[in-house]
């Protein structure tokens, strides 16, 4: 059996498992391999199913993951997201050869097996031997056999294991599934892939040419590109944006001078478009760690000085004057980003989303009593969720908002997006040929005259 070291370079998993050797009890040389990838890849996977803690907070949590260099903790995040992309095929693909459901860690340990197998090329002997010295180096010694028989098993099938299985349907949960309706299987079937990078250019910088700029003006480079590596970084010359997410900014339509307010606004892609495009902005915040890192993008992008920021409650926080224009980009369920974050999928569960529609209602309430009469109000949530969106544009109304649907001009660069109701609706199907979008709604608003 070759190494970590050789099976790990095969898969492009980053830094090679370190051999560490020592002497065996009959003095022959005993091989322990360190492998911080699949460590690091076991601790996220385990954190998302068995604590439904997000990807990057159980990246945070890994005991793995504290002494790992950035390529380690890189590459096993990409190997905890296919896992959790794959997670219902893959489960699937165990089901024959489990005779009863092993305790959660086994089962980790098992999908990532399965995930290297089937869905990465990492040669049978290396998935079958690395996911058996993972269980060991886990505690998990007692269930090795287990995960090599299994694992032997499922690796003796190879692809056929994957025959006749509905893929994308497997990898969703079945009440995300349902809540989709006609959308689900476009959009099942973009999660499957890794999605590309998108940035927001500020006006007037170079575009290299071999980067792709899109319809709608954003830029698209291949899935896994480096940002911090792309020449302009530094100097602020773009930021990360998915091509949706540019969108609601966009729509609000400010002109310079207004005087407008991002609600919920870390990390700032939307503030900086709004700032941009010359408005008087004021981005509120109620985390601190997020305006943390809102200050230091608006700083990269030299924004800084053009950008009042507030850390607090946008529910309770009020300007002090009324409004021309208010963006309120809600937190929500964000099943829209879930080809990014795979993890949403699983974390979530359909009475979140309780919790979820009421600070959206107050947040309505709130962007509505900041405006002044006529003033124009943006609602977006990056969620596929119609109790998030549609059933939210329907509550602001409700609450006095007058629509101010948009128009096919103004999403002549995306008409496929606009609604007969005059909202917008991504979803990662959209664009599938040049690899997707996040899922967005949004909805725009006036405050009523008089
Ligand atoms: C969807 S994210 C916003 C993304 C941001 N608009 C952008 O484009 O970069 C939602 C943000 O709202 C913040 N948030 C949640 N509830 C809030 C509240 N009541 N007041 C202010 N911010 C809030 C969250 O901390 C989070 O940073």
């Amino acid at each position: 059996m070759p190494s970590a070291h050789a099976s790990n370079r095969n898969q492009g998993l980053g830094r090679r498992g370190r051999r560490i050797m020592s002497q065996g009890p009959r003095n022959r040389p005993r091989v322990a391999d360190a492998d911080p990838t699949r460590d690091i890849a076991f601790d996220i996977v385990l954190g998302v199913i068995a604590h439904r803690r997000m990807l990057e907070t159980s990246l945070e949590h890994s005991p793995a993951a504290r002494d790992a260099d950035a390529r380690d903790r890189a590459a096993a995040h990409r190997l905890a997201a296919t896992v959790l992309r794959h997670m219902g095929t893959a489960g699937m693909v165990l089901e024959p050869f489990l005779k009863k459901e092993p305790p959660a860690p086994v089962r980790v340990v098992l999908l990532i097996g399965v995930a290297q197998l089937l869905l990465l090329d990492t040669p049978a002997h290396a998935a079958v031997g690395t996911a058996v010295s993972l269980a060991r180096r886990q505690g998990l010694t007692p269930f090795a056999g287990l995960v090599n028989a299994v694992l032997r098993r499922v690796a003796q099938a190879g692809a056929g294991a994957l025959e006749g299985l509905d893929q994308a349907r497997l990898d969703v949960p079945p009440w995300l599934w349902s809540s989709w309706g006609d959308l689900a299987r476009p959009v099942a079937e973009a999660l499957g892939r890794e999605a590309p990078l998108d940035l927001t250019l500020r006006p007037g910088a170079t575009c290299p040419p071999d980067w792709v700029i899109l319809p709608t003006g954003s830029v698209r480079l291949p899935a896994g590109t480096r940002v911090a590596d792309l020449p302009g970084y530094a100097d602020g010359a773009f930021w990360v944006q998915d091509a949706a997410a540019a969108l609601p900014a966009r729509l609000l339509a400010v002109r310079p001078g207004e005087q407008v307010a991002d609600l919920c606004a870390a990390p700032g892609g939307k503030t900086a478009q709004l700032a941009l495009a010359g408005a008087d902005v004021t981005a509120v915040e109620r985390e601190p760690a997020r305006m943390a890192r809102l200050r230091d993008n608006l700083a990269r992008l030299g924004l800084a000085e053009r950008v009042t920021t507030v850390q607090g409650d946008a529910t309770e926080w009020r300007p002090g004057a009324p409004l021309d224009a208010v963006l309120l980009d809600a937190p929500c369920s964000a099943t829209g980003t879930a080809r990014r974050h795979p993890d949403v999928l699983w974390i979530k569960r359909p009475r979140d989303l309780t919790a979820l529609t009421a600070g959206q209602d107050r947040l309505l309430a709130a962007a509505r009593d900041m405006l002044r009469p006529g003033g124009r109000l943006v609602y977006a949530v990056c969620s596929l969720q119609p109790e998030e969106g549609p059933e939210r544009a329907r509550a602001a109304i409700a609450m006095g908002l007058e629509p101010d649907p948009f128009t096919p001009e103004e999403l002549a660069d995306l008409p496929e997006a606009l609604t007969p109701e005059g909202w917008l609706r991504t979803h990662p199907g959209l664009w599938a040929a040049q690899g997707g979008m996040d899922g967005f709604f949004a909805a725009r608003f006036r405050r009523r005259l008089g």
